[in-house]
Order: C-alpha cells, then sequence, then structure tokens
C-alpha cells in the first residue's frame, strides 16, 4: 500500500514533517498554501491529510475537491476555520490539540492585561519617539483587583491561576463549571450580570457560538464597572467592537486589549487608533514551545489515524486508540454489515434503531461500533452517509439511536445485535466475528444461522415445509445463477425458516419473483455487502 500524504498548509513548526516522516508519511509542506484557496483547492485532491492552522480556511467548496481526504488536523484549539458538518458527511476525522497551547495563550492574556494596566505599549512607542512623558502614563495596580473570567475552560483556569498568584480576586462565568470545580480553581462562580458589575478587569475564553455570539454587547458593556477593562484573546465576535469603541470614547471603558477581532485578518478594525486599546495580531499561541508543542501533537494524531487507524482529540468521532483499533477494525466491519443487513430488508420508516453489545465486545469503544451500524442502516437509503457522519444524520432526521451493553450469556464471547423499529415492525439481527477474523451472521429475527456476509447474497424467509430448497434451487439453476455457500435457520421443525445465500454474481433480474412463488415464501430479497 502506498505510504498516506499529507498536506501541511499553514505555518505549522518545521517539527511536524519530522514526526510525519519518521511515522511512514509523506509530507509536502507549503506553509503559505493556505492563503491561496484557489491552488488549495486544485491540489488538495492528491492528499489523505490536511494539516492546519488558522489561515487555511476548509470550506465545503475546498471540500468537494479533496477526493482521498480522510483527515484534517488543527494544530491548535480553534476549529471554526474548518467546515465541520461537511467534512463530517464526507467521512472526514477533524483533530486538534486541545491542550497544546493554552498555557501560552493565557500567559497572553495575562500580558495584555499588564499591557492595558501600564500603557506599556503607548509608553514604549513615546519612550522610543524621545518624548519621556513620565506624567502621562499613570498605570494602575493589578493586585487587589477583581478579574472576571468568561468561560473557564482550559485556558480560563490557567489564567485563574496566574491570576491568583497575582493576588487579584477570581470571579467567572460559565455555565458549564460546575461548583466543584470552581472551589478546586480557588474561584467564585456567578451569573453574567454579577460578572459585568464586579470586574475591575473582564477576560473571555470561551469558543464563538450562537450563544456568545456578541456576549458583550452594548447592552452588557453598558452594565460593566466604570473604568473596566475588556481583553479578549479567545474569538473575534465575543465582543460588539462597534460598541466598545463608543463605551471607551466615552470613558466609561478604561481600556480594551484585543488578539482577536470579527474579521481577520483584521488590516482595519473599530477599535484601531484608540489610545488606550492594545492589539496584537492574533498571537495567543505564538510562542515556539507552544507552536513545537501543537506541531508535534497533530503530526503524531494525524500519523496515528492514517497508519494504524487510532483516533484521538476528534471533534466529529470518539477516539479510538492505536492498541484498540487493531480489535475494533472486525467489529466496526461486524456492526456496519448488521446495519446493512437490516436497511437493506427496511421498507417503511425508520423509528428508531438499538444496538445491543454483549460480553468482551461491551467493553470496547461501543460509540465508534453504534455508528457503524447506523452508517450501514442508512446506507441503502441514502448515499451520502458514513461512519463519521451517521450519528448527525440519524439525528437530522429523528431517528432515535439508542446503545446497550451486556454481559456475556450465550454461546458467543461477543455478539453484537441490531434491532431496527420501523413503523411497521422490529427486526433484530445479531453477529459475532470468530478467531478467523471474519464477522458472522448467527441470528436473523431470533432464527439461528450461521453465514458469512459475501457481495452477492440472497435473502428468503419462509414456511419450513418439504421441497423448498429444492425449488429454490432449481429457479437459481435455472437462472444460471450458481450458489456459493447456503445457511438455513428455523425456529421449529413445520415452522418460521430462513435462508441466507451467497452466489456467484449479481442475481439476474426476474429471478427474485419467481422465487417469491415458490409455496411458502414470505420474503425474497437480494443483499449486498
Ligand atoms: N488567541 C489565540 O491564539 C487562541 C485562542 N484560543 C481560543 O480560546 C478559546 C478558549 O479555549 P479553551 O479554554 O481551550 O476552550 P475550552 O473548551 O477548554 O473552554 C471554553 C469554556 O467556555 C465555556 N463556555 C461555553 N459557552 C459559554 C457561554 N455561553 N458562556 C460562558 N462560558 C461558556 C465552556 O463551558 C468552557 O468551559 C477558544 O475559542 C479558542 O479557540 C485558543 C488558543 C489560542
Ligand atoms: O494557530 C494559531 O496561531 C491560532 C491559535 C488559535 O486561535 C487556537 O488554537 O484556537
Amino acid at each position: 500500500m502506498p505510504a498516506p500524504r499529507v498536506l501541511i498548509s499553514d505555518a505549522l513548526s518545521p517539527a511536524a514533517v519530522q514526526i510525519f516522516k519518521e511515522r511512514g508519511v509523506e509530507v509536502d509542506f507549503q506553509p503559505d498554501l493556505g492563503k491561496d484557496k484557489d491552488r488549495l483547492a486544485a491540489i488538495i485532491g492528491q492528499y489523505d491529510g490536511l494539516a492546519i492552522r488558522s489561515a487555511t480556511k476548509v470550506t465545503s467548496k475546498i471540500l468537494e475537491r479533496a477526493s482521498a481526504l480522510k483527515v484534517i488536523g488543527r494544530a491548535g484549539i480553534g476549529v471554526d476555520n474548518v467546515d465541520i458538518p461537511a467534512a463530517t458527511a464526507r467521512g472526514v476525522i477533524v483533530m486538534n490539540t486541545p491542550f497544546g497551547n493554552s498555557i501560552t495563550t493565557a500567559e497572553h492574556a495575562i500580558a495584555m492585561m499588564f499591557a492595558l494596566a501600564r500603557e506599556i505599549p503607548a509608553a514604549d512607542a513615546s519612550t522610543q519617539a524621545g518624548k519621556w512623558e513620565k506624567n502621562r502614563f499613570m498605570g494602575v495596580e493589578i493586585t487587589g483587583k477583581t478579574l472576571g473570567i468568561i468561560g473557564c475552560g482550559n485556558i480560563g483556569a490557567i489564567v485563574a491561576d496566574r491570576a491568583q498568584g497575582l493576588h487579584m480576586r477570581v470571579i467567572a462565568f460559565d455555565p458549564f463549571l460546575s461548583p466543584e470545580r470552581a472551589l478546586d480553581l480557588g474561584v467564585e462562580k456567578v451569573e453574567l450580570d454579577e460578572l459585568l458589575a464586579r470586574a475591575d478587569i473582564i477576560t473571555l475564553h470561551t469558543p464563538l457560538t450562537e450563544k456568545t455570539r456578541n456576549i458583550l454587547s452594548a447592552e452588557a458593556l453598558a452594565r460593566t464597572k466604570k473604568g473596566v477593562r475588556i481583553i479578549n484573546c479567545a474569538r473575534g465576535g465575543l465582543v460588539d467592537e462597534v460598541a466598545l469603541r463608543a463605551a471607551l470614547e466615552s470613558g466609561h471603558v478604561a481600556g480594551a486589549a484585543f488578539d482577536v477581532f470579527s474579521t481577520e485578518p483584521a488590516l482595519e478594525n473599530p477599535l484601531f487608533g484608540h489610545p488606550h486599546v492594545v492589539c496584537t495580531p492574533h498571537l495567543g499561541a505564538a510562542t515556539t514551545e507552544a507552536q513545537e508543542n501543537v506541531a508535534l501533537q497533530i503530526a503524531e494524531q494525524m500519523s496515528d489515524y492514517l497508519t494504524k487507524g487510532a483516533i484521538q482529540n476528534a471533534v466529529n468521532f470518539p477516539s479510538i486508540t492505536a492498541e484498540e483499533a487493531p480489535r475494533l477494525k472486525p467489529f466496526i466491519a461486524l456492526a456496519e454489515k448488521l446495519g446493512s443487513f437490516a436497511g437493506q430488508l427496511t421498507e417503511t420508516g425508520l423509528k428508531s434503531v438499538r444496538v445491543t453489545y454483549q460480553g468482551e465486545v461491551a467493553g470496547m469503544k461501543t460509540k465508534a461500533l453504534t455508528s457503524a451500524a447506523v452508517a450501514g442502516l442508512l446506507r441503502p437509503m441514502l448515499a451520502e452517509v458514513n461512519v463519521v457522519s451517521a450519528p448527525s444524520v440519524a439525528k437530522e432526521r429523528g431517528i432515535v439511536v439508542e446503545e446497550m451493553t451486556r454481559e456475556q450469556d450465550g454461546d458467543y464471547d461477543s455478539l453484537v445485535t441490531v434491532t431496527v423499529v420501523t413503523e411497521k415492525q422490529e427486526r433484530s439481527v445479531s453477529g459475532t466475528v470468530f478467531a478467523d477474523g471474519k464477522p458472522r451472521i448467527v441470528d436473523i429475527k431470533g432464527l439461528k444461522v450461521d453465514g458469512e456476509f459475501a457481495p452477492s447474497m440472497i435473502y428468503v424467509s419462509n414456511e419450513d415445509k418439504p421441497g423448498f430448497i429444492g425449488r429454490f434451487a432449481t429457479t437459481l439453476g435455472d437462472a444460471g445463477v450458481n450458489i456459493a455457500t447456503f445457511a438455513l435457520g428455523r425456529d421449529r421443525p413445520g415452522g418460521s425458516a430462513i435462508a441466507l445465500v451467497e452466489v456467484d454474481g449479481e442475481v439476474p433480474p426476474g429471478v427474485l419473483a419467481r422465487i417469491q412463488t415458490i409455496p411458502g415464501v414470505k420474503q425474497a430479497k437480494p443483499l449486498r455487502f
């Protein structure tokens, strides 16, 4: 198999190149390519992986051209420059490095706080201009001041820690911060209104979402303490920049330090030019240490996925370690095939699917297996579904997906059962993986069978009556269809029976209709795996 190929289209630390090479991945390092979307679109089709920072915009248009792409790796935290739904729909894993630059970014926020408190950038410019304006720059002391953190996740928590070291009082607004975690961090958890009213300095550390966009709106800014200073090292769009400019002009806000802007690159911005504004060009993560961390980490993660199937820090798929991947692989194939079996037999609207794991398989990454089962189930109905997109596609269509795990009970070390509930009926199909690593179907609607999945199959459910097998085989023989394997199951003599038959080549048109006329046949379906 040829080595997977990765394109690095942003200015990642060259340390990443070495890691890719060491791990058997071919790498093409074009640090400025991300800014040229036409060239990127022209060549992206050649690559299995794309490693980026924030300059490359992975839009749906780029993804349409990315026919071989399996993984996008963001050397950093925010993945807002990637169209995640479009990547997911194409089965492309999107991974980031959630911790590699957190300390550095928190340090930038603290540096911005000092820059504001002591007007360091303006004092520097004035001094170097030969002005020696000793009386112009009167700062404020940080000790004893209240810092209000909006978003107390990885970076917010580090900022809280450093601020406490500076003897600040720290309050935080974060709906997802538990009281226990707040206690651990030594921060006081408050509502947004209270934070706005009490904070001397506000620093933002949330992602940009529909809830956080303009979290510091004109109205919110009006509720802040007079003389407040505001720092944004998270994402542009969290603060209404026009309203903030007005609040700076009126003197209500004493200063603002921004690393991120509503439009980037920010070549112009409402905040620019105000004497109490400090700006940096999205430098939060820009230290040698952080860049080396994120580059090494993303190269390791992407290589592990491309060469071993291991998934770490994916934003659109559950994690799978390199050790788990080979054990999981045959079960992913099994789950997908069981789902596909059920999907091919489903003729009415799907309401829900339940995937039950019994025995050893119950201890594996069942979320990944469930995604595979749902992908298999939906694929006969929808062309554009894959293991990555299946859960969101099911959700969009109102199909309930349930997962259950059970202790081993029965003949198999591991058993996976896919139960599909449609508008008309409930149907279950179970399978296992034998020691040869091949998935096997062992139960259909409660009837035991032992069949492999083959490219071309016929499934028949019938009444268990003498003569059926002879007529069935003759019908196929007359149509020139060769039977490769034949698996039978029944509940009791003369009761319900099933046949799962592997045939060589396509089933010619008309044959199924003839099978359907054999006395006792209830259903005859072609299956493809
Ligand atoms: N300036 C730069 O170069 C960098 C910026 N960042 C950005 O910093 C931000 C924070 O990153 P992390 O701390 O790693 O993320 P995180 O996910 O660890 O923390 C985000 C926190 O925001 C909270 N949050 C979510 N919605 C909220 C809401 N409506 N109100 C209040 N809090 C809310 C979450 O509960 C979470 O605790 C991200 O937007 C990231 O992209 C990260 C690295 C570098
Ligand atoms: O790569 C960069 O410089 C930006 C980092 C960033 O914004 C992030 O990691 O979310």
